[in-house]
């Protein structure tokens, strides 16, 4: 009784409390990609190491994986990168581990495929050397992001040392209105407390609006946890998540399903359960969000001004370019992005076409749509999506996290002002005195067709 989500399933893992405050985790999957979990894989080899469970760990290439439509098995976006690719695959292999390879169908960003795949699952422990992992705690799932050195002692004992972390309950009460994402959900709360707010707990999301939401709008929430300071994030899985994990490759048998579906139905925190932290989030008063700074946090509506320059926004101000008091929904931009582990799944790309259906880039407009997954690729193409993107004028990429992060080769022109359905803004985090303004996809491809910030509704 009295017991969170999150008590519940550190209890279920915990093999042993250490002394000082820090308890002995059990591990059930491992995911790494080739940018850090490679780092993991090579220490491992070399110090003749073996994986205690090979067949639970993971490994994809989304990181400095090219992301043009024709790449090859070994090109990158990092120069040279193409190096670490062969070197991170070779290692894969000889650990015996599942390795999703860059050519491979089901190719994509880590915390696309494992909701994809099954392989997070409600009531397991996944850990990836990616600070991201807390997207995956939208199954219902502990999942959190850890170094790479972690990751190798988690490979290869199948347990983590842990300090727990204290405990945030977020309550979004009430519906969203039409026309606002779980995007501008998660800017809208990182911007009422603060880039620290979440003050490094697991943070529990849940309410009608949560409940409300697809399990991919889940993940948009959960993946922007990381981005106010939180250990992870989690929502209680339930006949939506079941459904979505119906079937997945490593999804639970036919034969296991009902026991597995019992078992999740119980993973919910009591009604009185203990939390350090407690707020109330009202869902009608989020509005299309996005960011004016180089914090997520710094955030407003859309329909609202940047505000006036003070000692607090004037570095960022100036990174930006703005000056305080102009109109978001007035700037004009060079660059829209449609990709990252936030927002580049099929619900996303949706969300863009129908914006963009019989519409044309504005011009001077650099406009990008890197889908999360292949498989998102392949199922946006059945669809005709991919016609409406590129129609329109959007460069069509294969999956991988291309321009969310810079990764040392191409990217948008020094001091383009970009629009971008990722999750950081930091300075030059797209490329070198690159400016970024999060939002959600439907925003990003409104704004792209009109070249300055703007809402769906808007464009003419
Ligand atoms: C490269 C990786 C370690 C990094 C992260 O952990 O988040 C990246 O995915 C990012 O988004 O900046
Ligand atoms: S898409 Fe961006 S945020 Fe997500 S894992 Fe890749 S680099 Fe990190």
């Amino acid at each position: 009784m009295n017991q969170t989500l999150f008590d519940k399933l550190w209890d279920a893992h915990r093999v042993k409390s250490l002394d000082g405050d820090e308890d002995l985790i059990a591990i059930d999957r491992v995911f790494l990609h080739e940018r850090t979990g490679s780092v993991a894989l090579m220490s491992l080899l070399e110090a003749g190491r073996t994986p205690r469970h090979p067949e639970h760990v993971f490994c994809t290439m989304d990181h400095i994986v090219s992301t043009d439509a024709g790449r090859g098995a070994d090109s990158s976006r990092t120069p040279d990168g193409g190096v670490f690719i062969t070197a991170t695959r070779e290692a894969a292999k000889q650990a015996g581990i599942n390795l999703i390879d860059v050519l491979d169908a089901e190719q994509g960003i880590v915390h696309v495929i494992s909701p994809e795949l099954g392989i997070v699952q409600p009531g397991l422990a996944l850990v990836c050397p990616d600070s991201h992992t807390c997207s995956q705690g939208a199954l219902g799932a502990l999942a959190w992001g850890i170094g790479s050195t972690d990751a190798e002692h988690a490979i290869v004992t199948g347990c983590l040392r842990v300090k727990k972390p204290p405990q945030m309950r977020i309550q979004i009460d009430g519906k969203l209105s039409a026309g606002v994402t779980a995007k501008d959900l998660a800017l809208h709360i990182i911007k009422t407390f603060g880039a620290a707010g979440a003050r490094r707990c697991a943070v529990e999301y849940c309410g009608e609006a949560v409940n409300a939401l697809s399990v991919e709008e889940r993940l948009t929430l959960c993946n922007m946890a990381v981005e106010f300071a939180a250990f992870t994030a989690i929502i209680a899985s339930d006949d939506k998540t079941a459904d979505y994990l119906k079937g997945k490759r490593f999804s639970p048998s036919e034969a296991h399903w009902g026991a597995a579906t019992d078992y999740w139905k119980n993973l919910q925190s009591d009604a009185d359960a203990n939390y350090d932290f407690v707020h109330h989030i009202d869902a009608t008063a989020v509005r299309p969000t996005v960011t004016w700074g180089t914090s997520p946090a710094q955030a407003a509506a859309m329909t609202d001004a940047v505000p006036i320059l003070d000692d607090d926004n004037e570095k960022a101000l100036n990174y930006m370019g703005l000056s305080g008091g102009e109109r978001i929904s007035a700037l004009k931009i060079d660059g829209a992005f449609i990709g990252s582990c936030t927002n580049a799944r099929l619900s996303d790309l949706r969300a863009a076409a129908t914006v963009l259906k019989g519409q044309k880039v504005a011009d001077g407009v650099t406009a990008i749509c890197v889908p999360g997954s292949m498989s998102v690729r392949r199922a946006a193409e059945a669809e005709g999506i991919d016609r409406i993107f590129k129609d329109a004028g959007f460069v069509w990429g294969a999956a991988g996290c291309a321009f969310c992060f810079y990764a040392g080769g191409d990217t948008f022109a020094r001091g383009s002002r970009v629009i971008s359905s990722t999750n950081r803004n930091f300075e030059g985090r797209q490329g070198p005195d690159v400016r970024t303004h999060l939002a959600s996809p439907a925003v990003v491809a409104a704004s792209a067709v009109m070249g300055t910030i703007c809402a769906p509704e808007d464009v003419s």
